[in-house]
Parts: structure tokens; sequence; C-alpha cells
């Protein structure tokens, strides 16, 4: 499965800035392995900003990030990426047909795989046929996640996955989380849906204006509590 091995972020006083904006300042926090970890906080917080540096989609401005106790920029960015899956908010699609996308990085998947995959995100087999133009946003986003596992990645990097689904919908992607750890990954999931996040995170960072406000397990965080009438 090659799901099984230790991985372990570990951030050291990292700092993200556009120009003179402060995006991420002095994130100092380790994200266990074969767990799954929220990020959650205001809109603007930094949340996709954090996600985007654990596959080096982004690089910090100062202090480093560390994967199994090698600062990321040692290692080999192609090779990261298929350990390091990350499934944007706004998808990329990269080819004409939904097939011909799931096999961009798997050219030997065979079409019962691709259907298969599709299965696990919730879409039905048939729209391994269909044309990637004219996609919804949330069936775009569950190709993504398709072509994503397609790779096998040991981390899942999530942002907001199930914003734009249906309920059922909603329920196939956190199966999705939900087996992944099971057979020992790890999970990443940046999600507003504070319901989702205590349902399927063993970890909470909570981010204010780019700093770490919280980090525990879900029932220790007070952004994560529903607020009472
Ligand atoms: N290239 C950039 N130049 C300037 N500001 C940027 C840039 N990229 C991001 N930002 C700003 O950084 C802040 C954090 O952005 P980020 O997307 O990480 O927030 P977020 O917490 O994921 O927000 P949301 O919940 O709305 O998706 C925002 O204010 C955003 O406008």
């Amino acid at each position: 499965m090659g799901r099984s091995r230790v991985v372990t972020f570990v951030l050291e006083a990292v700092g993200v800035r556009h120009g003179d904006a402060v995006i991420l300042d002095d994130i100092s926090v380790a994200l266990r392995s074969g767990r799954c970890t929220a990020i959650a906080g205001p809109s603007g917080a930094g949340k996709s900003t954090l996600l985007r540096l654990l596959n080096r989609m982004l690089e910090p401005t100062s202090g480093r990030v560390l994967l199994d106790g090698t600062p990321l920029p040692a290692l080999d960015v192609p090779a990261l990426r298929r350990r390091v899956g990350l499934v944007a908010q706004q998808p990329t699609l990269l080819t004409d047909t939904v097939l011909d996308d799931l096999r961009v990085g798997r050219p030997d998947l065979t079409e019962d795989e691709a259907r298969s995959l599709l299965a696990e995100t919730g879409l039905p087999p048939a729209f391994a046929e269909r044309p990637t133009a004219g996609l919804s946003g949330g069936e775009a986003q569950r190709v993504c996640l398709a072509r994503t596992l397609a790779l096998r990645p040991e981390v899942l990097l999530l942002d907001e996955p199930t914003s734009a689904l249906d309920h059922a919908s909603a329920e196939a992607i956190e199966q999705v989380v939900k087996d992944l750890r099971a057979a020992g990954g790890t999970a990443v999931l940046v999600s507003h849906d504070t319901a989702q996040a205590r349902r399927l995170a063993d970890d909470v960072l909570v981010l204010h204006a780019g700093r770490l406000a919280e980090h525990g397990p879900p029932e220790q965080i007070a952004y994560l509590r529903p607020v009472s009438s």
C-alpha cells in the first residue's frame, strides 16, 4: 500500500508574507502521522496558505517545514507531491476526458480502477467517459480527488473538499478520509464545517489572522464548540 510509513510534518517558526502583508506568522507545530488534522479558522486566516506549504505549492518566507525530519527543499518536488497529494479548493482539470485526467500521474490505470476511484469519491462509474468541460465545481473537485488517490498518496491535503457538495457526496469524501487513516495514511483538511472537523479530526489547528490560536483534540477546541443561544 505504501501508506504505512511514518509521515510527520514539523513547522518551525514558519512565516509567509506577501509584500507588507503577513499571511502566516511564526507558526510552530507538528502534524502527526496516521491522523486527520483539521485546519479551522475564519475566512482569510491563512488556512489554505498553510496547506499549500506542505507539498511546496508555496515556500515559506521564514522558518522551515520538515517531513520526517528532512527539510522540504531537500526533497525532489515531483516525488514529494506523489507522497503528499493536494486537492485544491479550485480544481484544475488537465485533459479532455475524466479517464485521461485520472491517468495523468498513472498512465497504467485501468478503466476498472478508474471507475472504482470515481465510486470512492461518490461519482458514478460512467463519469469516466465524460468530457472534463462542463463538469460542475463539486464534480471537478471530486475528479481531482480521484486523480490524487490514483497515486496512492501517504498524505492527503484537502482544501474544503465538501463545501460544494450535497450530503451524500460529502459523506463519500469523509469516508475517503476515514479509509486513508484506517490504512495508516495522514490527512490534513481545511474545513469551515465545524461539525465535520469534530467528526473527522484527531487534531485541530485554529488560525486567527495568520497566527496559531489553538491546537489540540477537537473536544478541547473552543472554536469548534457549537454556539448555544
Ligand atoms: N499572493 C497573495 N498576495 C497577497 N495576499 C495574499 C496572497 N495569497 C493570499 N493572500 C491573502 O492571505 C490571506 C490568507 O489567505 P488564505 O487563502 O490562506 O486564507 P483562508 O484561511 O484559507 O481563507 P478562506 O477560508 O476564505 O478560504 C488572505 O487575506 C488572502 O487575501
